[in-house]
């Protein structure tokens, strides 16, 4: 069935998630993987539960095989990540998805028919193999399913579902033992093959989702295993945002791995026993939720990149925290802060790289990802108990009173100082507006004005980087409002007054070179003032629709966001300037900045910039969209241009002023 709502023109704001639901092939997807969670948790259960049976009354065994089953499902990623993500970006996702869930279904099906301990253990390492596969061809899948501006909407339902089965599996898992608890170890094997039968269903959801696909390559060539995994080695360490995600994830995950497996014996040197445990553990998800769920909103203002930093340095802070705080009931509310900045910093991770990687690339760099977690996360695991035994139970007496200090807590403060120096080490490569301060930065997303919106006629900004075809749209669009019957003016920035063209003539010609980025600012600022007191203000007082090829956006990507100027500056200088008048419609027209560029050969000083700089801009436009998505149209401008017109049309039909 077509889709029969427009993902691209849907006016909810980015952060909602019930809007990416609405997306068909996005929604189906979800189902397949809620279901690939719930299974994977209830398989985790069931087969720990199986290796203990299976081994018989030994405590010693019964601990040995829970122990191999849960390092077993460990160790595939160590050595098999680079294969995984090879396939991934090789094969056709839909397929290779479809025939994951199937294979491990037959997996799970077989454990309880064989019914030995060692097919218990081989079956786990096939399982984790096929899953490793699974996951990067579902992760590489998303960002191609939904538009740029609600992919971390999607990331944060992704991430919420995948941890988020947890709870539900444990649930089903117990319901399943209680009631056939009559049947013996039968109720094992029955947790076993429900959870095959979801691992069916999932298939069976993927079938319909006939927009997944293989991996977007340049060229249409096979190379082989090994150039992948080397060409996907050095594309993370050569690239330095996709190194800092690397190692910041990395961070994160070391970070909440110390709390797991130092946190029994932290609870105990507080004296709060097993419910204290249980607290602790409930802290560090429930934040982790919570940060998923709630940051992106909460900053929406802040750039990605530092959000992501700052999530991981937090992380590092609470951490130290948790290990000088000897309470348990101040340590159980740092661990949620704690869950909350690791939350934050791993969506905007996953959102980052699902944005900036190239598809050829990303199931690669995803699996790279999961093996790069997974190995911190087995080491970690296995040093921190020991460094915190090694170090014991001490107790030193300053001033005549005694202070214990223990294992567990000096290994925390350790893990936090590492924690901490990721954080830095990973703005310091991701960092996307130096030298602009970030409680600056922090504040401004906070401290918003609501802006003057007109209430005769009507006022479009058309926006967008260089090249995405706004003055193309501008004139298809004012063709059709005239045929509409109504009154109409195009305008432009900067260059629409006498001064403005004066002013456009400095700020664009090359041989201005380089001047100060505030009296570029400044320049731009007063051509718009000019601009909305002389044209625009009078022509919407008449009563018509006003489309200006480029706004204060333009100033906000420009020079608030491509410069290395305070972006609330800018903003003030420029609400200012346009006596705060903002577009009824924003329509951004969205391009990689290469593509633009590539349209026309000639540069103007502007378009002379950086690449870097113009992918900053970008990122800007999408964001300011991002936080206001009822002011906005986002489009996808490698469309051609009559399906773009035709969406813009789309939009605006509604909006049109009444003609008499
Ligand atoms: N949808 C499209 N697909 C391909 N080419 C396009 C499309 N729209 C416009 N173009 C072409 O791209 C070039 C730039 O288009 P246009 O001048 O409309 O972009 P612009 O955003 O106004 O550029 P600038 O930022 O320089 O003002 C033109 O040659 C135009 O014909
Ligand atoms: C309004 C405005 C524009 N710019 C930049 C963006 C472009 O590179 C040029 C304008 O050229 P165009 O061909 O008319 O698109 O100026 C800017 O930096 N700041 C602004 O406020």
């Amino acid at each position: 069935m077509p889709e029969v709502h427009d993902p691209l023109t849907d006016p909810a704001p980015a952060h909602d998630l019930r809007a990416v639901l609405r997306i068909r092939a996005f929604r189906r997807l979800w189902i397949a993987f809620g279901l690939s969670s719930l299974g994977d948790w209830i398989g985790l259960l069931a087969l720990t539960a199986m290796a203990k049976s299976l081994a018989g009354d030994d405590y010693q065994a019964a601990n040995f095989a829970i122990g191999g089953v849960l390092f077993l499902r460990v160790l595939p990623a160590l050595v098999m990540g680079p294969v995984a993500g090879w396939v991934a970006d090789r094969l056709d996702r839909r397929w290779t998805m479809i025939l994951g869930d199937l294979i491990r279904a037959a997996f799970f099906v077989s454990i309880p028919i064989v019914g030995t301990l060692t097919w218990v253990l081989v079956a786990t390492v096939l399982i984790e193999i096929v899953s490793l596969v699974w996951g990067p061809a579902k992760d590489a899948s998303v960002p191609n399913l939904v538009p740029r501006h609600r992919l971390e909407a999607a990331n944060q339902l992704s991430l919420i579902t995948t941890y988020g089965t947890a709870l539900p599996a444990a649930v089903i898992f117990t319901a399943i033992t209680l009631v056939s608890r009559w049947a013996g170890d039968f109720a094992i094997d029955l947790a076993v093959y429900v959870n095959a039968a979801t691992f069916v269903v999932s298939a069976l959801a993927i079938v319909s989702v006939a927009e997944i696909g293989r991996a977007v390559h340049d060229h249409e060539e096979h190379p082989t295993l090994w150039r992948t995994m080397v060409e996907g080695w050095s594309y993370v360490t050569s690239t330095p945002l996709v190194r800092g995600l690397v190692v910041g994830i990395s961070g994160a995950f070391a970070a909440g791995a110390v709390v797991i497996g130092l946190g029994r014996t932290y609870v105990e040197d507080l004296k709060a026993g097993d419910p204290g445990y249980g607290v602790l553990f409930g802290a560090v998800f429930g934040g982790l939720a919570l940060g998923m769920g709630f940051a992106p909103r909460l900053f929406s203002g802040l750039s990605r990149r530092r959000l992501f930093a700052a999530g991981l340095v937090g992380s590092g802070i609470c951490l130290a925290a948790l290990a000088l705080i000897q309470q348990i009931e101040i340590a159980t509310m740092i661990a949620i802060l704690l869950g909350f900045c690791a939350g934050a910093s791993w969506v905007c991770g996953y959102t980052l790289l699902g944005l900036e990687v190239p598809d050829a690339v990303r199931g690669r760099t995803f699996a790279f990802v999961q093996s790069a977690v997974r190995t911190v996360l087995a080491v970690t695991l296995a040093i921190a108990p020991f460094a915190a035994g090694a170090i014991g139970r001490n107790t030193w007496t300053i001033g005549g009173r005694s202070v214990s200090y223990n294992g567990a807590a000096t290994t925390m403060l350790i893990a936090a100082v590492l924690a901490g120096v990721i954080g830095v080490i990973a703005w310091r490569q991701m960092d996307d507006r130096p030298g602009v301060p970030f409680w600056r930065d922090v504040r401004r997303s906070f401290g918003k004005t609501p802006g003057v919106y007109p209430t005769t006629g009507l006022f479009i900004a058309m926006e967008g980087g260089d090249g995405a075809g706004k003055s193309t749209q501008s004139a298809l669009l004012v063709e059709w409002l005239k045929e509409q019957g109504q009154q109409v003016l195009l305008t432009r920035e900067p260059g629409a007054t006498e001064l403005g063209k004066t002013l456009r003539g400095i700020v664009l010609d090359p041989a201005t070179g380089d001047i100060s980025h505030r009296a570029e600012a400044l320049l731009y600022a007063a051509d718009k003032a000019e601009h909305v007191d002389s044209v625009i203000k009078p022509a919407l007082k008449a009563g018509a629709v006003v489309i200006t090829d480029r706004y204060v956006d333009s100033a906000l990507a420009y020079q608030g966001s491509g410069r290395d100027l305070d972006l609330s500056d800018v903003e003030r200088v420029n609400r200012w300037a346009t006596d705060d008048l903002r577009p009824n419609l924003t329509i951004l027209l969205d391009l990689p900045p290469k593509s633009g560029l590539d349209r026309f050969a000639g540069r103007d000083r502007i378009e002379a910039q950086s690449h870097d700089f113009h992918v900053r801009v970008r990122n800007a436009f999408l964001e300011l969209a991002a936080a206001e998505p009822q002011h906005y149209l986002i489009l996808d401008a490698t469309q051609d241009r009559e399906e773009l017109a035709a969406q813009i049309r789309a939009r605006l039909q509604p909006m049109l002023p009444k003609v008499n």
